[in-house]
């Protein structure tokens, strides 16, 4: 059984001290019914991780270098010496407006896995090519580049999240069917990668205007496995109805 994972996206959202109210407020209500988790703006982190017991602190993105003459980036190194293991790469802003591309994606879950980090990978059609019916060519793209020369191990512990651009901050969710139709054929490009049991373990989650009160429900499909939440994730008693939802 894969168990569910929900992490919250913040996006550019928050200060350090609406951080650490936030986490004082969530962590103590984290329960096993899911792996819970935020992913904060990097100067957040270290708090997120001083005040969190329960839930996952993610960064939104990393580098793919070690170190090195990258104005403005972070490495892997930094995350890891303040505790962070965890990442969301290639998501479609990043995709969209900071030149993000399959490649990019690629290299930064080689240097994320290679340093035993997990990975969140993003993929997601965007609205045109949703109209166009090409959406299923465009995730198992996405797919196929993100997981070029990573190990069947390495893919086994990683998640996906499929995020149709078209849904992402609009209040329009796909429904659940059209999540699921496509979470199921991501499943099915992972086992024609490394097989039915990698297939099996991988994570895949929904993201594009989760709300609490759909969370249970989209939890019920059988390939969905958790939500990469954005907007609802950023007030603590919608969490905190997350939380419950799934009780
Ligand atoms: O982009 C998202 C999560 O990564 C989804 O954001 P919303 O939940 O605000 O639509």
């Amino acid at each position: 059984m894969r168990k569910p994972i929900i992490v919250g996206n913040w996006k550019m959202n928050k200060t350090i001290a609406a951080t650490k109210a936030f986490v004082e407020a969530v962590d103590p209500e984290v329960t096993d019914k899911a792996d819970w988790g935020i992913a904060t703006p990097y100067l957040a982190l270290q708090t997120a991780k001083a005040g969190a017991k329960n839930l996952i602190v993610a960064a939104e993105n990393v580098h793919f270098k070690d170190s090195g003459a990258y104005t403005g980036e972070v490495s892997v190194e930094m995350l890891k010496e303040i505790g962070v293991e965890w990442v969301i790469l290639g998501h479609s802003e990043r995709r969209q407006y900071f030149g993000e591309t399959d490649e990019t994606v690629n290299a930064k879950m080689l240097q994320v896995l290679k340093n035993d980090m997990t990975p969140i990978v993003c993929v997601g059609e965007t609205l045109e090519q949703y109209e166009a019916g090409t959406t299923k060519d465009v995730v198992k793209t996405q797919v196929v580049a993100a997981y070029k020369d990573v190990c069947p191990k390495c893919a086994s512990r990683s998640v996906i999240a499929y995020e149709p651009v078209w849904a992402i901050g609009t209040g329009k969710t796909a429904t659940n069917e059209i999540a699921q139709d496509v979470c199921g054929y991501i499943r099915s490009v992972v086992a024609e990668l490394y097989g039915q049991e990698v297939a099996d373990q991988v994570r895949i989650q929904y993201g594009g205007s989760v709300k609490p009160e759909g969370l249970k429900a989209l939890l019920e499909q059988p390939d969905i496995d958790g939500a990469l939440v954005g907007g609802a994730s950023l007030v603590e008693d919608s969490y905190k109805a997350m939380i419950a939802a799934l009780d």
